[in-house]
């Protein structure tokens, strides 16, 4: 990717509310609250927070004649630029009439905020489905194809005054494809990328009005940058607008559909070819997602020439899949309301170092010390120094934290193949087939990265989660007296010669941490590591705002005074901390080491021609 494309990314903010900072948590919670009063005013009824976006929140609400409407705000704190994009979101949208995109009803104005309204698309985000489900079966994903290419088609065709004037949605993704499952239909929600097309789907120039030729600037892209996990080169790298761009996001969304993944990255190793979809919807998506653009291009005709044949395609009824785990799952009994976020270290490792620019290098410095949470957002833009499937491997690893989980995974590779130490402790029962998929994409894409190195990732309750503050960068963080670090106990106890555990410091210094702790800290880590535990613990230093996430078990009961000991004296030690930063240890059972031989690739597999045969 070249520096055009990161110019076009406006980079969010999005975090767990148990990360915020205790004034941050309640400025949220008192604008949401405001947002509600605001809709009460206007006279809606039945009003609730359905959705949170990068840039905003989308409220659910009845008018007065009960029909059910979506309110979506643009965040306040945001930029008056970013916030004007609410109303040519409204104007875009407004344009549209098509029974699978909502329609615009009003929108509002009330001092600096702005309210879009549109009618609500009936059902729940395909991301949502896909993270309860895993991959969709193929029957739908063929539905779903359909739907979405009339869709495409629509928008490709569009005309003002009588005069071609192709739209671009900008932002096809799971997460803005609303699924009615009663009536199996699609909605395309969140205008706010789409575009009037520059270039028609053979890359010439839309004939634009004289108006437009004068203002001088079509030459560059009026693009807007779409989740980056989802859209294609040419929009990636700024290229000009065109229906092209929408073909890429529709590719990308399918594939990570059809095999249960959060991004379109990993398909040279999960091909489209081995996901037991008809061969003509893989063999299209293969051509799509290709390298080659008059590959993709000709993928994306034939697919819009051909929305007939595919919906004529005959499918026995679906088949609930049943995955049986690569890695050790552990499934509690009873869902357990947990917010999970994964911290993974050593990123750099994965990292094609001489691929870096010296500014995205200062840039990744800078970056360093975010949490995981935004550093996600925010990383985003840095996963162009690595191959494609190495972002799909990373993609794979956020996806498990979509999931109520605790513990977490050292890989190791090695020449012979690859390492895993894991312990995945799931929270919700209802989730054990589709995590256990989740973490089989894990597996998959670790065994096709060729490197020698460590790369580690802690799965912790950001409930969990201490904030300490304070009122300058000088100023030492002090605890409240009552500030514990949590832990839990395992059923029995087991003394240290029953199970082997790892060390916390075995693995060498971690390369991406940029906290240095004070000795008293480090003294405390060294001799809770001589009891038998699991559990990680992370430190991350803010100018005025300390957070340490953490998850402990207690294995060896007979030391829980040391344990207990041990983790009061890193509390009271905080004073000593200096410097901003994170810095991160973690301790897994060694019991459940897995071993896989390097895999390219994974085999080819077909929806039957014949499903009856199956
Ligand atoms: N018309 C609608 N009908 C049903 N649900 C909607 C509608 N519009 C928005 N939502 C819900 O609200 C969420 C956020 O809306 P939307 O994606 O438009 O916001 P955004 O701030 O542009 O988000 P992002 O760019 O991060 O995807 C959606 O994921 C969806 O769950």
């Amino acid at each position: 990717m070249t520096r055009k494309g990161i110019r076009h990314f406006y980079i969010p903010e999005e975090q767990s509310v148990y990360l915020l900072s205790h004034a941050d948590a309640k400025k949220l919670k008192d604008w949401i609250a405001l947002c509600v009063a605001q809709l009460q005013s206007l006279g809606f009824t039945d009003i609730g927070l359905i959705g949170k976006g990068a840039y905003g929140f989308a409220f659910g609400g009845r008018d007065s004649a009960g029909a059910e409407m979506v309110f979506k705000f643009t965040r306040i704190t945001l930029p008056a630029s970013i916030q004007d994009r609410l109303e040519e979101e409204a104007f875009m949208q407004g344009l549209l009439e098509h029974p699978h995109i909502p329609a615009v009803k009003e929108f509002y104005q009330r001092g600096r905020q702005s309210i879009l309204m549109m009618t609500r698309a009936p059902g729940v985000d395909l991301e949502q489905i896909s993270l309860r489900d895993g991959p969709i079966p193929p029957r739908l994903v063929v539905k779903m194809a359909v739907q979405l290419g009339r869709i495409l088609l629509y928008l490709r065709q569009f005309t003002h005054d009588g005069s071609p004037r192709p739209i671009v949605h900008g932002d096809i993704k799971p997460s803005n494809l609303v699924w009615d499952e009663h009536t199996e239909s699609l909605s395309l929600i969140d205008w706010g990328s789409s575009v009037y097309a520059q270039l028609d789907e053979h890359l010439q120039p839309v004939q634009n009005n004289v108006l437009d030729l004068m203002s001088g600037d079509i030459q560059e892209t009026n693009a807007r940058l779409g989740d980056i996990y989802f859209i294609g080169d040419a929009q990636l790298n700024g290229e000009r607008s065109s229906p092209r761009f929408d073909e890429q996001g529709l590719a990308g969304t399918l594939y990570a559909l059809a095999s249960g993944q959060s991004a379109r990255f990993a398909h040279e190793v999960i091909t489209p070819s081995s996901l037991g979809l008809p061969k003509l919807l893989s063999d299209i998506l293969t051509h799509m997602l290709s390298d080659d653009v008059t590959s993709q291009h000709g993928g994306g005709d034939y697919l819009l020439s051909h929305l007939n044949l595919l919906e004529n395609i005959v499918f026995g009824d679906d088949v609930p899949a049943h995955y049986e785990a690569l890695l050790p799952v552990w499934v509690a009994k009873e869902h357990k309301n947990i917010e999970s976020v994964v911290y993974s270290s050593r990123k750099s490792f994965l990292r094609q170092q001489s691929d870096l620019t010296s500014e995205q290098s200062q840039a990744m410095s800078q970056l360093g010390y975010l949490n995981d949470a935004q550093f996600e957002r925010y990383y985003k833009n840095y996963l162009d120094g690595m191959g494609a499937t190495e972002k799909g491997f990373l993609a794979a690893i956020s996806r498990l934290a979509r999931y109520p989980v605790l513990g977490g995974l050292v890989i190791h590779w090695q020449p012979e193949g690859v390492y895993i130490d894991s312990s995945l402790n799931l929270q919700d029962p209802t989730k054990e087939q589709a995590f256990k998929h989740a973490v089989n994409t894990v597996v998959i894409l670790a065994r096709a990265i060729h490197r020698q190195g460590v790369f580690k990732c802690c799965l912790f309750d950001a409930k969990n989660t201490l904030h300490i503050e304070r009122d300058s960068v000088d100023a030492p963080f002090v605890a409240g007296a009552a500030t514990a670090i949590p832990y839990e106990k395992s059923s029995v106890s087991l003394s240290a010669s029953e199970s082997r555990v790892h060390s916390y410091f075995e693995d060498g210094d971690d390369p991406d941490e940029f906290l240095a702790l004070p000795p008293q800290i480090m003294q405390a880590i060294k001799a809770l590591n001589a009891i038998h535990h699991t559990g990680c613990i992370i430190f991350e230093a803010l100018e005025n705002h300390l957070k340490i996430h953490s998850y402990y078990r207690l294995l060896d009961h007979t030391k829980e005074n040391e344990f207990n000991a041990s983790l009061n004296e890193i509390i009271v030690s905080l004073p000593l901390l200096s410097g901003e930063g994170t810095c991160g240890f973690m301790k897994l059972p060694y019991k459940d080491t897995r071993f896989f031989e390097h895999r390219v690739r994974c085999a080819d597999k077909f929806y039957p021609r014949n499903p009856r045969t199956r």
